[in-house]
C-alpha cells in the first residue's frame, strides 16, 4: 500500500514547483508510465475542469463571506469561521473527489466512455457544520483514494487468480503440445495484465487527483495566508493606533494629574496661608478684644471727664467771645500798621531813587573836587631807612624833615655842599655849610607812613575809575627809592605790606558789589605789561611775540591798544592777585637775561572798567592804568657805560619825554610829543585832559642819594604845576 501511495506524478511527469518536497517524493516508478488513451486524457481533463470549477466555486464563495466577514467588521471569530468552513468544504469535495473515483474505477470504462459525469458529486459537495467542526486545517490523507486502490488490488487478485486446473496460476506447465491450453494461459495473464494495468492507471489517476487537490488546498491557503497577514498588518495597523490613542489618553492623564497636582499644592499652599492669616486675625481678635476693654475703660473715664470739661467748653467760649472782640481790635491795629509799613516801603524806594541821585551827584562833586585839586596831582613819599642802612643814626633820616600837619611839604638839609644852593627854595642862616630845600606836593608821606595810610588818598582817584574816568597812576623815582614796593608792594599774601595796585584791585571789586545794589554791573579786563629799551613785553603772555602801539582808528574813539597784548577778564580779586604773580614770575624770567632788568623798565598794569546802570540806563568806561616807572638816576650818576648806559638814555629820553608830554598839555601846546616814546605813546589817553592822573615821587632816605632826590623832586614840582584841564567821564 505504501509502494501505491509514493510513485504519484504531476499529469505531464514533472514535479510541482510550488511543492517540491512533496513532488519529488511523489514522483511514480518509470515503469509505471504507459501512453495514455485520448478517452483517458479527455476523461482526466473533464476531472480537472470539473474539480477547477468546484474550486472555483469555493474559492468565490470564500471571498464573498470573507468579504462579507470584513465588512461586518465583527473581527476575527466570524473570519475563523468562513476559513473553517472553507476547509471543510474542500475536504469534503477531496472525499467526494476520492468517491468518484473510487466508482469510476469500479465501474470500469463504461463510465468513461459514455463520458458521464457523474452527478453524485454535485448532490456530496455539500458542507455541514458538524464536518466543518470536525475536520481541521490540515488536508485530509486520501483514504478514499487508498481505499479504492486496496479494493482493486483485491479485486486483481481475485481476477488474475488462475483458474484451478489450467496451470496458468497453479505454476504447473503445461505441456508443449497443449497450444490451446497455453493459449488461454497466455490470455487469463493477458487479461491479469490488463486488469493490473487499470488499477494502477486509476491509481495514478487518484494520485493526480490529489496533488491537484493538494495544490488547490495549497493556493487556497496562500490566499488565506494573504488575507491573514492582511488581517494581521490591519490588526497591527488598529494595534499601533491604539496604542498612540492610550498614548495621547496617558499623556492627557498625566497632564491633568500634573494640573492636579498643582491645584493640589496651590490649595495647600493656600490652607496655610489662610490658617496663617486665620492666627494672626485671632490673635489680632485678641489683642483688639483688649484693646476694646481698654477703650471702654477709657470712654468711661471720659465720660466722666466730659462733664468736666463741659463746664470748660463753656468758660472757653466765654474767652473766645473776649479774644474774637480783642482779635478785631488787633486786625484794626494790624491794618494800620500795615498801611504804615507800605508808607515806610513807598519812602524807603523815594530814598533809594534819592540815594541813586545822591551817588550821581556825589560823582560829579567828587570830580569837582579832583578838579579843584588839579588834574595832575603828585604825592611825595620816603621809604625808611632799611638794613645796614640804620646803622649809625638809628633809622633816623637826619637831611629830610617833614614840618606841616597836612603833610604837604618836605624839606631836605644838605650840610656842606655849596653846589646846591642855587636851587635850594630857603635857606635858613647864614651858613653856606648848610642847606635846606623845601618842596610842597599834594601829599608827602614821611617813611613812617604805611601802605594801608597811602592808599587812603589815591582811594578816591581809583573809585574815578569806576566812574568812567581814565585814571593814570605813575611812581617815579631813582633806583631803589620804593617804587615798585608802593605800586605792587611785597606781595599779594603779605595784607599788611600789598602795594597800590591790588589795593586799588580789592576796593574796586568791593565798590562794583555795593554798586550792584544801585543797579550797576562792571566787567572788568586786566593786562600787564613792561617797556624795556622801548620795546613792549606781555607780562600775562606765554610766549614773546611782538607788541606794537596802535589806534583803534574808530571814529569818536581813538582807543590805544597793543597788538597781541593778553587781556584777562577777571571777576574776584584773587584772580589780579595770580595775575600779578604771573607778571612777577615772567620779570624774574626776564631779569635772568638782563640783570636788574626790573629796575631799567617801565611796567604798566591797566585796568579797563566797563559800567552798565540797569536802573539808570547809565553807562561807564574808565581805565585805571598803574605804572612803576625805571629808575630815574642820571647817566653821569649811575657812571654806567655799555649795555647799562644804552638803557640809561633809553629811561632818560622816556622820563624825560614824559615830562615834556605833561608840560606840552600845561602849557596848552598845538603838538604834544606823546609819540616820542612808548610809554606816553602807550598812555596818551590817560596823560591828557580825559583823564586823572597822580605821580608818586618816589625818593631814598639815603644821604648819598641827596641829589638824585633833589633832581626827582624838582622833576616832581614841575609836573604838579601843570594844569592838565578839566577831566571829562567817557559815559
Ligand atoms: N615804604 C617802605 N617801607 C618798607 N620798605 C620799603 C619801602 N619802600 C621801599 N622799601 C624796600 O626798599 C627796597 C627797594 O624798594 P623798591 O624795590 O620798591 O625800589 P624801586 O624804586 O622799585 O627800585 P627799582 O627801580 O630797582 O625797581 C625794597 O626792598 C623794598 O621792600
Amino acid at each position: 500500500m505504501e509502494d501505491q501511495r509514493k510513485p504519484l506524478a504531476t499529469k505531464n511527469g514533472e514535479g510541482n514547483s510550488r511543492l517540491p518536497m512533496f513532488a519529488s517524493k511523489l514522483r511514480p516508478p518509470s515503469t509505471v508510465k504507459r501512453p495514455r488513451s485520448p478517452e483517458e486524457k479527455q476523461d482526466n481533463k473533464r476531472r480537472c475542469l470539473d474539480y477547477s470549477e468546484k474550486t472555483v466555486e469555493t474559492r468565490a464563495r470564500k471571498s464573498s463571506e470573507t468579504s462579507k466577514v470584513t465588512s461586518t467588521g465583527n473581527g476575527k471569530t466570524v473570519s475563523n469561521g468562513t476559513f473553517t468552513r472553507q476547509r471543510s468544504e474542500t475536504s469534503l469535495n477531496r472525499s467526494t473527489i476520492s468517491n468518484t473515483s473510487l466508482r469510476s474505477s469500479n465501474s470500469g470504462s463504461s463510465l468513461r466512455a459514455n463520458n458521464v459525469r457523474p452527478k453524485a458529486n454535485t448532490a456530496v459537495v455539500k458542507p455541514t457544520t458538524k464536518a466543518a467542526s470536525s475536520t481541521n486545517n490540515r488536508p485530509p490523507p486520501a483514504r478514499g483514494a487508498q481505499g479504492t486502490v486496496r479494493l482493486a488490488t483485491s479485486k486483481t487478485s481475485s481476477a488474475n487468480k488462475p483458474p484451478a486446473g489450467n496451470g496458468g496460476g497453479g505454476g504447473k506447465k503445461r505441456p508443449a503440445w497443449d497450444l490451446k491450453g497455453r493459449l488461454e494461459d497466455m490470455e487469463a495473464k493477458l487479461e491479469k495484465q490488463t486488469n493490473n494495468r487499470e488499477g494502477l492507471m486509476n491509481q495514478m489517476e487518484t494520485q493526480n487527483q490529489r496533488i491537484q487537490s493538494l495544490e488547490s488546498m495549497n493556493h487556497q491557503l496562500s490566499g488565506t495566508v494573504s488575507i491573514k497577514e492582511n488581517i494581521v498588518s490591519q490588526a497591527s495597523e488598529e494595534i499601533t493606533d491604539l496604542k498612540r490613542k492610550l498614548r495621547q489618553e496617558e499623556d492627557k492623564r498625566d497632564e491633568v494629574q500634573r494640573g492636579l497636582q498643582r491645584e493640589i499644592s496651590d490649595m495647600t499652599f493656600l490652607k496655610e496661608t489662610l490658617s496663617r492669616q486665620n492666627e494672626s486675625l485671632q490673635s489680632d481678635l485678641n489683642a483688639r478684644r483688649v484693646e476694646v476693654d481698654g477703650l471702654k475703660a477709657s470712654v468711661a473715664q471720659l465720660t466722666s471727664a466730659q462733664a468736666g470739661m463741659g463746664a470748660e467748653l463753656e468758660n472757653t467760649k466765654l474767652q473766645l467771645q473776649q479774644a474774637v472782640t480783642s482779635n478785631k481790635t488787633k486786625d484794626a491795629e494790624i491794618e494800620r500798621l500795615r498801611n504804615l509799613l507800605e508808607n515806610r516801603d513807598r519812602e524807603i524806594e523815594e530814598q533809594n531813587c534819592q540815594i541813586r541821585s545822591h551817588e550821581t551827584e556825589r560823582r560829579k562833586l567828587h570830580n569837582q573836587i579832583q578838579e579843584l585839586k588839579g588834574n595832575i596831582r603828585v604825592f611825595c613819599r620816603v621809604r625808611p631807612l632799611l638794613g645796614d642802612e640804620t646803622l649809625g643814626n638809628d633809622g633816623i633820616i637826619s637831611h629830610m624833615n617833614f614840618p606841616d600837619q597836612e603833610q604837604r611839604i618836605i624839606e631836605l638839609d644838605k650840610h656842606g655842599d655849596a653846589t646846591l644852593n642855587e636851587s635850594c627854595l630857603t635857606r635858613k642862616g647864614g651858613n653856606n655849610a648848610q642847606s635846606k630845600y623845601e618842596f610842597g606836593f599834594d601829599k608827602v608821606f614821611s617813611d613812617h607812613t604805611s601802605q594801608q595810610q597811602v592808599f587812603e588818598e589815591i582811594s578816591q582817584l581809583v573809585q574815578s575809575a569806576l566812574d568812567g574816568y581814565n585814571v593814570c597812576i605813575f611812581a617815579y623815582g631813582q633806583t631803589g627809592s620804593g617804587k615798585t614796593y608802593t605800586m605792587e608792594g611785597t606781595s599779594v599774601n603779605d595784607v599788611d605790606n600789598r602795594g597800590m595796585i591790588p589795593r586799588a584791585v580789592l576796593q574796586i571789586f568791593d565798590s562794583t558789589r555795593e554798586l550792584e545794589s544801585k543797579g550797576w554791573k562792571y566787567s572788568l579786563d586786566a593786562s600787564f605789561l613792561e617797556i624795556y629799551n622801548e620795546t613792549i613785553h606781555d607780562l600775562l603772555g606765554d610766549e614773546d611775540l611782538k607788541h606794537d602801539i596802535k589806534m583803534s582808528g574808530q571814529k569818536n574813539s581813538n582807543e590805544v591798544f597793543v597788538t597781541n597784548l593778553t587781556i584777562v577778564p577777571v571777576t574776584k580779586e584773587e584772580m589780579v592777585y595770580q595775575l600779578l604773580q604771573k607778571a612777577s614770575k615772567n620779570r624774574s624770567v626776564g631779569e635772568t637775561k638782563c640783570n636788574e632788568r626790573s629796575s631799567r623798565s617801565h611796567s604798566v598794569f591797566t585796568l579797563k572798567l566797563t559800567g552798565e546802570n540797569s536802573i539808570t540806563g547809565e553807562t561807564s568806561q574808565g581805565t585805571l592804568n598803574l605804572v612803576d616807572l625805571a629808575g630815574s638816576e642820571r647817566l653821569k650818576e649811575s657812571g654806567s657805560e655799555g649795555q647799562r648806559m644804552k638803557e640809561t638814555l633809553a629811561i632818560n629820553k622816556s622820563l624825560s619825554n614824559l615830562g615834556n608830554v605833561i608840560m606840552a598839555i600845561g602849557n596848552k601846546d598845538n603838538h604834544i610829543p606823546y609819540r616820542n616814546s612808548k610809554l606816553t605813546y602807550l598812555l596818551q589817553n590817560s596823560l591828557g585832559g580825559n583823564s586823572k592822573t597822580l605821580m608818586f615821587v618816589n625818593v631814598s632816605p639815603k644821604e648819598e642819594c641827596f641829589q638824585e632826590t633833589l633832581n626827582s623832586l624838582r622833576f616832581a614840582t614841575k609836573v604838579n604845576q601843570c594844569n592838565i584841564g578839566t577831566a571829562q567821564q567817557k559815559r
